[in-house]
């Protein structure tokens, strides 16, 4: 394909992501992936360097584009030139996405940590973090494997360039190690897993951090919930292939809590990962800034309120709650943990068993800008 030709491609993909982004289709990378599936003649280099376009465009603009066309126009005009199967020339006055970060619309939501110095690195290209599977290996061993360098909040993790290829390592198909961002790492770490008994993991999609609690302390039990089906039983391969043991509860909204009856006051830590905007991990998902509206932040608010509300009875009391989001927004952040305590006076701030990231209300804030991590904001709550 000669360059004008990779632009048209881009171009037409560009027009899927934002239509996709709009209707909370499918994400960017399967679109891409989808659109080369019926286009056989593009070899790898094409579908690389159209790739690559694409998310360039998609880094460049924080608010939604009119058009794939006008998404890629300030990134390549030269090769809007009409020239083979390219994009046809410009014609005067066309729009074109202006450069930006974050939307204008959540500017004001933003924790005031975030300062405008700090807004490139939420769309710079993220590093590849493995977690060390340390109920079979140590990080030391994975390091040296992977010729990595260990991150410097986690002990568990290791830290490898963006668009490191690990699924097909044989230690990740030995279950020595998982791709997980140090941040996602810490939030387990929060948790303060070794020593406890009962864990629940109540939104534990896939499971990353019911692994890694796991992994942390192969002793305790460890429940892993969640609505969606199709994201719990992803867990199943992985706990097998990471030597894990976690039990799993498929809840039922809007009656999670009556497959959860019998944790009611027995838990030692639940964590509640909860669904959020994805704000802190704009720099793996930078579309997720055109996915995002009022009505769905809205939304999502209402439902970590309501998922910290179910998971207050479940602990014990003595217990722990961890409230994590990955998310820089204040009302998900500090302002939804002031809500929790208001409405739960039998629950009081405690200490995170760390020093990372900054303090954010009753929590703490980490930022790519500030920690090298994924953005999240942590709080721990302990059952009086
Ligand atoms: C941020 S994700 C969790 C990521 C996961 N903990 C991990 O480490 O990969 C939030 C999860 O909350 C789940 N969820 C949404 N509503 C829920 C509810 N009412 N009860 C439990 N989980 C819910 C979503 O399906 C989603 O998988």
């Amino acid at each position: 394909m000669i360059p004008q030709a990779r632009a048209q491609a881009a171009i037409e993909i560009l027009d899927q992501v934002i239509a996709s982004a709009l209707e909370d289709g499918p994400p960017a990378d399967a679109l891409v992936s989808a659109y080369f599936k019926t286009r056989r003649y593009a070899g790898s280099k094409d579908r690389r360097a159209v790739r690559e376009l694409v998310f360039r465009a998609i880094r460049h603009s924080a608010e939604v584009p009119a058009s794939g066309r006008a998404a890629l126009l300030p990134l390549a005009e030269e090769l809007f030139d009409g020239h083979g199967h390219g994009p046809v020339p410009v014609e005067e006055g066309e729009p074109r996405a202006a450069a930006g970060v974050v939307p204008g619309w959540i500017v004001p939501e933003l924790s005031s940590l975030v300062g405008e110095a700090e807004w490139p690195a939420l769309i710079e290209r993220a590093p590849v973090d493995l977690r060390a599977n340390l109920a079979r290996t140590s990080r030391d061993a994975m390091v040296a494997h992977f010729g990595a360098r260990p991150t410097p909040l986690s002990p568990w993790g290791l830290r490898l360039p963006s668009d490191s290829a690990v699924t097909s390592d044989p230690a990740f198909d030995g279950g020595l190690v998982e791709v997980q961002d140090e941040g996602s790492q810490l939030i387990a770490l929060a948790c303060d897993p070794a020593g406890q008994g009962l864990m629940i993991d109540l939104c534990a999609g896939a499971g990353g951090k019911a692994l890694a609690l796991a992994a942390a302390n192969p002793a305790a039990r460890i429940i892993a919930c969640d609505t969606n089906k199709a994201r719990l039983m992803k867990l199943g391969p992985r706990a097998e292939r990471a030597g894990a043991e976690i039990e799993w509860r498929l809840l039922d909204q809007p009656r999670e809590a009556e497959a959860l009856v019998e944790f009611q006051g027995q838990a030692d830590v639940v964590l509640v990962d909860a669904p959020c905007s994805g704000s802190g991990t704009w720099r793996r998902n930078p579309e997720g800034r055109w996915r995002l509206t009022a009505d769905r932040f809205d939304r999502i608010a209402a439902l970590q309120a309501r998922v910290l509300d179910l998971a207050a009875p479940l602990v014990r009391p003595g217990g722990s709650l961890v409230y994590a989001v990955c998310s820089l927004l204040a009302r998900e952040g500090r302002d939804q943990a002031d809500a929790f305590l208001s409405r739960h006076s039998g629950f009081a701030q405690q200490d995170i068993p760390m020093d990372v990231g900054r303090l954010d209300g009753v929590g703490r804030l980490l930022t790519p800008g500030h920690d090298g991590t994924d953005g999240f904001f942590i709080a721990r709550f302990r059952a009086t």
